[in-house]
Parts: C-alpha cells; sequence; structure tokens
C-alpha cells in the first residue's frame, strides 16, 4: 500500500486553513498549515509533501513566488493555488508558471478533494512504474526528445495544452501521450473533431441534454464532457468550433461546470481539457472567428509537433516501426526498406507528415510483391514543388508564391511556414548555436529567440 501522505497548506486566513486541514484530515492527509512564504520555505526544506496548496495572497509575497520556489527546488511537488473567485488571468498565469492546477474561492469541497487525489496519484506515478510510461512518440530527433520531454513535464500538470502542428504531424498522438503519462491514466481520454460533428448536435454531444428537451431527445443523454470525468478531453480541430459553441466551452472549462441542453442546474466536472488544430489559431483570432478570450484559456501552454520534413532524422526509424505495425496486423512478415528507399522517403517533403509516411508505407506494403520495398515501390508523389518555402528560399525556378499561400490558407501561415524553414536550416547549419544563426541571419540574439518563441521552435 502507498506510504501516508502530507500536505502543506500556505494561508493567511485561519479559517481556510482550517477547512482545508479537516477536508484533507479526512482524506487520511496528514496536513502541515503555515501563514506566509517564510514558513513555507522553511518547512519545504525540512520535509517531503505529496502536494502544497497555496494562497495566492500571502502576507509576505504571493502564490506564485510559491510555484516558482517550488518548481526550482521541488520540481516533482504539485502545487496548486486557491484564487479569488473569476481571476482567470491569475489562475493561467500560475499555471505557466508550473503549478498543477488551480481551484477558486470560495473554496468547492468536492472540486478540492477531486484536486488533491489527482496531484497524489501523480506524485505516486512520479515515484513507482515511470520507466514503463514512455510517450507513444517514435523518433530520435532533437526536435522528438525536445517534445518528450514537455510531455513528461506537462502530463503531471492539469494544466490545458493547445498542440500545434501540421496535418498529420502527431497532435492526436501527443494529446493521449500526455494523458497516458499522467495521473488522469487509468480514467478516458476521448478525442472530438469538432469540425466533424454537425452544428446543431454539438451542444447536445458535448454537455448532454435531459428527455425531452427537443424532439428526438428521447432519453437522457450524458455528454462527451461526463463521459470523460476524471479523465481527458481532446478537442481536436478546435478552430472548426462554431463562436456560439466556443462561449460555452469556456464557460465550462472556467467553471468546471456544464449545464446540459433542457437541464435546470450545472453539474461539476473534473476533466483535463488539451486542444489542437493544424490551422494558425493566433490567426483565426484574429481574423475574428475564434474568441480571443477561448484562446487565452486553451493556449496556456502551447506545444508545436514539427512537421516530419523538419525532423528527416526520424524518417527511417518511423518507417521501420509503421511497416511492423502494418504487416503485423496483416499477420505477414515484415518486408525490409532498402536503403534507396529509406533515402528516397528521407528526401520527400512530406506535406501530409506521418500520416501520409502511414499511407505510403501501407500501399506499398500491399502491392510489393518481394520481401525488400524499393524506391519505385514507394510511388512516391513528384516532390519536385515541395515543400512550398524552400522554393523562396534556395530554389533557382519560377515560384508561384500566390499559388502557395493559397494552399497554405492564409498569407501568415504561408509566410510563417517560410520563417519556420529558414530558422530550422540556417539553425542545423550552425548546429543550433544561436549566437552564430543571429549572426548569420542578420538578427540581433533577442530577435532570433523572439522568432523562435513565436513559432513554438524554442521551448527549452
Ligand atoms: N512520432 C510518431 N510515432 C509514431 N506514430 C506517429 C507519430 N506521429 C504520428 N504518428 C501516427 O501518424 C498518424 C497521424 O497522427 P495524429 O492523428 O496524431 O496526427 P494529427 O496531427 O492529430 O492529425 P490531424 O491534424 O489530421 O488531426 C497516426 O496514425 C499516428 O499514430
Amino acid at each position: 500500500m502507498s506510504e501516508s501522505k502530507t500536505a502543506l497548506v500556505i494561508d493567511d486566513e485561519p479559517d481556510i486553513r482550517e477547512l482545508l486541514e479537516i477536508t484533507l484530515g479526512r482524506m487520511h492527509i496528514e496536513t502541515f498549515s503555515v501563514e506566509n512564504v517564510a514558513q513555507a520555505k522553511r518547512l519545504l526544506a525540512e520535509r517531503d509533501f505529496s502536494i502544497c496548496l497555496t494562497d495566492m495572497k500571502l502576507p509576505d509575497g504571493n502564490g506564485l513566488e510559491i510555484v516558482e520556489y517550488i518548481q526550482l527546488h521541488h520540481p516533482r511537488l504539485p502545487v496548486a493555488v486557491i484564487t479569488a473567485h473569476g481571476n482567470v488571468d491569475i489562475a493561467i498565469d500560475s499555471m505557466k508558471a508550473g503549478a498543477f492546477d488551480f481551484i477558486s474561492k470560495p473554496v468547492d469541497l468536492t472540486a478540492l478533494r477531486k484536486l488533491v487525489n489527482t496531484a497524489v496519484r501523480a506524485t505516486e506515478l512520479e515515484t513507482t512504474n515511470r520507466e514503463d510510461k514512455q510517450p507513444l512518440l517514435t523518433g530520435e530527433s532533437r526536435a522528438m526528445k525536445q517534445l518528450v520531454n514537455s510531455i513528461q513535464k506537462l502530463a503531471r500538470s492539469q494544466a490545458p495544452v493547445y498542440v500545434s502542428g501540421e496535418s498529420g504531424a502527431g497532435k492526436e498522438l501527443v494529446a493521449r501521450s500526455i494523458h497516458n503519462l499522467g495521473p488522469r491514466s487509468n480514467k478516458p481520454f476521448i478525442a472530438v473533431n469538432c469540425g466533424a460533428i454537425p452544428r446543431e448536435l454539438l451542444e447536445s454531444e458535448l454537455f448532454g441534454h435531459v428527455k425531452g428537451s427537443f424532439t428526438g431527445a428521447h432519453q437522457d443523454k450524458a455528454g462527451l464532457f461526463r463521459a470523460a470525468e476524471g479523465g481527458t478531453l481532446f478537442f481536436d480541430e478546435v478552430a472548426d468550433l462554431p463562436l456560439d459553441m466556443q462561449v460555452k466551452l469556456l464557460r465550462a472549462i472556467q467553471e468546471k461546470k456544464v449545464r446540459p441542453v433542457g437541464a435546470e442546474s450545472e453539474t461539476a466536472t473534473d476533466v483535463r481539457v488539451l486542444c489542437a488544430t493544424h490551422k494558425n489559431l493566433e490567426n483565426e483570432v484574429s481574423r475574428g472567428h475564434f474568441r480571443q478570450d477561448l484562446f487565452y484559456r486553451l493556449n496556456v501552454i502551447q506545444l508545436n509537433v514539427p512537421a516530419l520534413r523538419h525532423r528527416k532524422e526520424d524518417i527511417s526509424a518511423l518507417a521501420c516501426e509503421l511497416l511492423e505495425k502494418i504487416a503485423s496486423s496483416a499477420g505477414a512478415p515484415t518486408p525490409t526498406l532498402s536503403g534507396n528507399a529509406i533515402s528516397a522517403l528521407e528526401n520527400y517533403s512530406f506535406p501530409g507528415n506521418v500520416r501520409e509516411l502511414e499511407n505510403i508505407l501501407e500501399r506499398a506494403f500491399t502491392l510489393c510483391e518481394h520481401d525488400t520495398i524499393q524506391t519505385e515501390d514507394l510511388h512516391l508523389p513528384d516532390s519536385a514543388p515541395k515543400p512550398p518555402p524552400s522554393s523562396p528560399v534556395g530554389g533557382g525556378g519560377k515560384v508561384d508564391y500566390y499559388q502557395n499561400c493559397l494552399e497554405h490558407g492564409s498569407i501568415d501561415e504561408y509566410l510563417e511556414e517560410i520563417e519556420r524553414e529558414i530558422l530550422c536550416k540556417t539553425l542545423e547549419s550552425c548546429r543550433w548555436n544561436k549566437t552564430q544563426a543571429a549572426k548569420k541571419l542578420g538578427v540581433t540574439f533577442r530577435s532570433l529567440r523572439y522568432r523562435l518563441q513565436k513559432l513554438g521552435l524554442d521551448k527549452e
């Protein structure tokens, strides 16, 4: 059985301290309460804790300072902040700084108990089977290692994560990995494709409905939020959510409550929200297609999944692994890929990313009549016109900028793609030495750092 659990509570209000002590005591958690930052730091140096709950306003500092201190000195300790009701900014800032989660005042005891249980599970996961829990992603490139590193850190937190990246790059797999490695792994992971649910059914699909609330509502329906209770909801293609549903989603995330269609009251939910889209969500906000407040709430942490053509080193391992999967599900021996076929794959631009690689291999596996797949079995599309950004950078031929732009959906997306390509190439040529790369590019180090952050290329 697991060892005894301990909590550190930091709050200058005796009533809140007492309430938390009683609640945690009933959960068999030994609680140590202090009133300020200085006392908290002293206690943290003296003993280990399973969870820390801190108020935001403290007599000699604030909760953010505690979060930062714990991140630095006790990174494995989950810390949750107690915020004033409706103070979303503080909640978001603290999660960006590494807080595990937040809870608003007046403290709802059911929500508190759920939060504490999840946090304690996260600590237990840390100390038990960490080795057998690996992200589902294959790849040894620098970019992939960085991504896996971030996933491992984010799995412990409850903060919303916005996964960006091109179609087929592995955004859903990233979301699944965050769920699988975290304390919610024994609860459901539900992926919702926001663009695939008919508009008129969306509200009832997400939040449920009560019997008789509209024609065809023959019985109560729980909805996806409640189906994912205790687990994770992944909103794929979140940019496709209509504006009226965006308002409702915002409310659900902010209040941690949902109201089924036709219901009198709201129901509390405990769900971690992750989202993704292949579109540029910032652009969607500036074009008025996506609500700024929802974007702000979903984009607490952003993770970018690099396009496959920007991590060519991963192609060979990925191809072998995918081929093995394809063969094993067909109950056949795994064919090998010739050296030339691997080189051809490495030189292809993969506009459809890993999904396209899967499709290419599936077709080659089905059609190839030998045990070795050769370049011609891959039927790679003529990759001459791809990738679009490399043409203006290094190409000699005439470039149809207009056509390339149309293919990207917006000029901003297209320009970002070009910028990304230039930065990656330059950094690769300088072995990721940013000072050298900035010099080569004729920009300041600060400017390069800003650009890398903007494009999600600098997560470390
Ligand atoms: N690093 C990886 N290792 C192994 N398989 C991967 C990896 N990345 C992606 N895949 C596989 O590629 C396919 C596409 O991945 P996924 O669905 O996660 O992409 P996506 O970015 O969410 O796509 P979309 O934008 O179309 O929703 C899946 O079958 C997934 O298992």
